[in-house]
Parts: structure tokens; sequence; C-alpha cells
């Protein structure tokens, strides 16, 4: 059960290597430090407690280990200035590849520390979530959030492996597995609707810890990510923009509960994509059917669906998406929907419209 996928960027290229126990190669997948320092390991603490030690021994070298608490709370400038003044005092060079090992949290803080620190340092990810595993392990877009908005702070910075390990998902907690699964189910929607008829089929096994179910859905969301980020890497022809389906409305809903454990990444995905759908079908440009399919299925799989209750006005979200990194000459760009497995970038949005929709929904 092995797959290797490649992401095409010329002198930036690099291999994601899925397999169950890869883990236990980590020594032999990731290069020694060049410099002969201890290997730099950034994780958290949830991710410390239960698999360090196996990172360690497999490794089979001194080891350096960074431990920030679990938690987005952890995507901040503080996390990010400490982060870098350690890879700079451990004496960490460009060649040697720090490792950032833990979840989406982990992955978007080293890389983005690692893009900066002596102006670009080689890093490689060991994602330990599902979220990680299909979406923000790959495609090098690092980031921290700003008091502003979420992930406004960030650099495009590739790592040069990626290596998944499914069975590091045994020990995940269920609310975080369905949160990473709302990344999966992403893929069929922007662009895949088989893929999307497979995740109806397979979502009650994969979330029960069906390896083979799981394999299947991180090589095929790593594999559409690849072709995806190989084409457009720094999202500037609307092809990578795809990826951010639900993310203008999701990312809105994170910044108003504080980036907190209140709604997770995944979760406040979910209810965008819905947003985004329903949005899709009031306009007319996608049919009410697939709005309601693409709902049923998240709800089915344990994902909120609604923004209703958590207090959100439609004034703060719209001001948030004002913020949204694809907006443009005063418009906010957002990722809309013909049917299942067809979003396309939509730039002729008006706010107000977006307002009058989200204000019944509240
Ligand atoms: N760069 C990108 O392309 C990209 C893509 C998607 C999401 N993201 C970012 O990723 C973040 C969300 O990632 P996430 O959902 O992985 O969150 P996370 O990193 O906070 O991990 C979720 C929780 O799971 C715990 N955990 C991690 N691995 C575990 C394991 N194997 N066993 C037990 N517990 C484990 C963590 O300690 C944490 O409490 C957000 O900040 C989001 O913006 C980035
Ligand atoms: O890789 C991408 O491109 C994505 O949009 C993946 C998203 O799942 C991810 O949450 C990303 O961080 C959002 O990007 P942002 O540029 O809107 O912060
Ligand atoms: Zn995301």
């Amino acid at each position: 059960m092995k797959e290797v996928v490649r992401v095409e960027l010329g002198a930036r290229a690099y291999d994601i290597v899925i397999a169950p126990g890869i883990l236990a190669d980590a020594g032999r997948e990731i290069g020694r430090p060049k410099s002969g320092r201890p290997q730099l390991v950034v994780t958290d603490e949830t991710v410390a407690a239960a698999h360090l030690e196996r990172l360690a021994s497999a490794l089979d070298r001194p080891l350096d280990p960074v431990i920030f608490p679990a938690g987005e709370a952890t995507k901040t400038w503080r996390s990010l200035e400490s982060l870098v003044e350690r890879i700079l005092s451990a004496g960490v060079e460009r060649g040697d590849a720090v490792i950032a090992f833990g979840g989406g949290v982990i992955g978007d803080l080293t890389g983005f520390a690692a893009a900066v620190a002596r102006r670009g340092c080689e890093f490689v990810q060991i994602p330990t979530t599902l979220l990680a595993q299909v979406d923000s392990s790959v495609g090098g877009k690092t980031a921290i959030n700003a008091a502003a908005g979420k992930n406004l702070v960030g650099a495009f910075h590739q790592p040069s492996r990626v290596l998944i390990d499914p069975e590091l998902l045994d020990t995940l907690g269920p609310r975080d597995m369905r949160a990473g699964y709302a990344e999966v189910v992403k893929y069929g929607l922007l662009g895949d609707a088989a893929f999307f008829a497979w995740c109806e089929a397979n979502a009650a096994a994969l979330l029960a810890g069906d390896r083979a179910a799981q394999v299947h859905a991180i090589a095929h969301s790593c594999r559409m990510k690849a072709a995806i980020v190989a084409e457009d890497e720094r999202e500037t022809s609307g092809r990578r923009a795809l990826l951010n389906l639900g993310h203008t409305f999701g990312h809105a809903f994170e910044a108003e509960t504080g980036f907190s454990d209140r709604l997770l990444h995944g979760e406040a995905v979910a209810m965008g994509m819905v947003m985004a759908f329903a949005f899709s079908a009031e306009r007319g440009i996608c049919s009410a059917q697939d709005a309601a399919r693409a709902q049923a299925h998240l709800a089915a799989s344990g994902l909120p669906v609604s923004p209703a209750g958590f207090g959100f006005t439609v004034e703060a979200l719209v001001h948030h998406m004002q913020q949204d990194k694809k907006a443009a000459g005063g418009t906010t760009p957002f990722v809309l929907a013909r049917s299942i497995g067809d979003a396309y970038l939509d730039k002729t949005i008006a706010l107000a419209d977006v307002e009058a929709f989200l204000a019944p929904r509240l």
C-alpha cells in the first residue's frame, strides 16, 4: 500500500510518499542535517506525547525538539518569533531540513519559519492529522494568523519531501478526523464528481479507521492537489483558488470564533462549502439538488453545516471577507459551483448580495 505522488515544480519538485508504517523509515527517507547538528523537529504537545519517541528512534540521530501548545492559537507572531530564533540559535543551516511533525498548525508555522530563517531553509513535512495528510502538508502555503484575519501573514515555501503515515491517524480524535475529512470532500466538490460519490459510499469506513479507504482518500487528494499546485503554484491564474472552496466564508467564521476550539478549520470549511453551494443554487448557478446533496453528505459525516447559533453578525463576516487574500480592485472573488465536481472562481459577486444571502441564515 505505498503510493508516491510527485509535485512537479521544476527545481522545487518533490515527492509525497504515502505508506502505512513509513514513519519507521524516516531515517532513510530524510537526509541527516548537513551541518551535523542535532535534528530540529517542530511538533505540538499532543503529538509529542503520542509519537515523538517513535520518530526519534526512526531517525536514529540526536534530536532537538521544539514543542508548541496544541491548536490554532499557536499560529501567531509570538510562536513564529520564538521558532525562528530557535532555528537560528541552533545553528540550523539552509540545507538542514527542519521537520514539521504535526497537523496543519505545526506545518504552516514551521514552513513559514523555514521560509524566513536565513531567507529560506529546507523543511520536510510529516503530517499527523487527516487534514494535514490530504491538504496542508502539500503545496507550500505557509502562514500564521494576524489580528486582521486568517493566514494573512505567510509565504509560499515548498517542503523538500512529504512523508505520510496513515497509521499516525489511529490516535487522532474523532472530531479532528471529521474536520480533516471536510477537506477530502472538498476535492470531490471542487473538481471530481466521481470522487465525491466515492466519499458518499466510503466516509463511514474511512472515519472508522479503514486503512485502505484512508490510503485511497489521501493519495487521491494529494494527486489532485499536486496537479493544481503544479499548474498554479502561487495562485495567480485562478486555478489554485479552487482549493479555497468554502474558505472565504470559512475563514470569516474562524476569525469570528477567535481561532479557537469552538470551530476547527475543517468544520468552518464544511459550513463554508455548504454556503458556497447554497449561494450558487440561490443564484441559479447550480441545482438545488446538488447543493442539498453536498450539505447532506457533510452533515451525515458529523460536520456542522450551518452558521446559525454562533452569534455571528453579517457585518462582521463581510468585514472579514473584504480582507480575503484573493481580493482585488476592491472586490472579493468567491469560489462557486456549477455542479458537484465543477467549481469556478467568480469575480462578479457583490458583497451586498452575500450579506443579503447570509442574513437569514445566521
Ligand atoms: N497550508 C495549507 O495549504 C493548509 C491547508 C489546510 C489547512 N491549513 C491549516 O491547517 C490548520 C488546521 O490543521 P489541523 O486540523 O491539522 O489542526 P492542528 O494542527 O491543530 O491539529 C488538530 C489537533 O490534532 C492533534 N493531533 C495532531 N496529530 C495527532 C495525532 N496523530 N494523534 C492525536 N492527536 C493529534 C493536535 O495536537 C491538535 O490538537 C489550520 O490552521 C489551517 O489554516 C493549511
Ligand atoms: O493550498 C491551497 O491553495 C488552499 O487553499 C488549501 C486550503 O485548504 C487551506 O486552508 C489554505 O491555507 C487556505 O489558503 P489561504 O490562502 O486562503 O489562506
Ligand atoms: Zn483549508
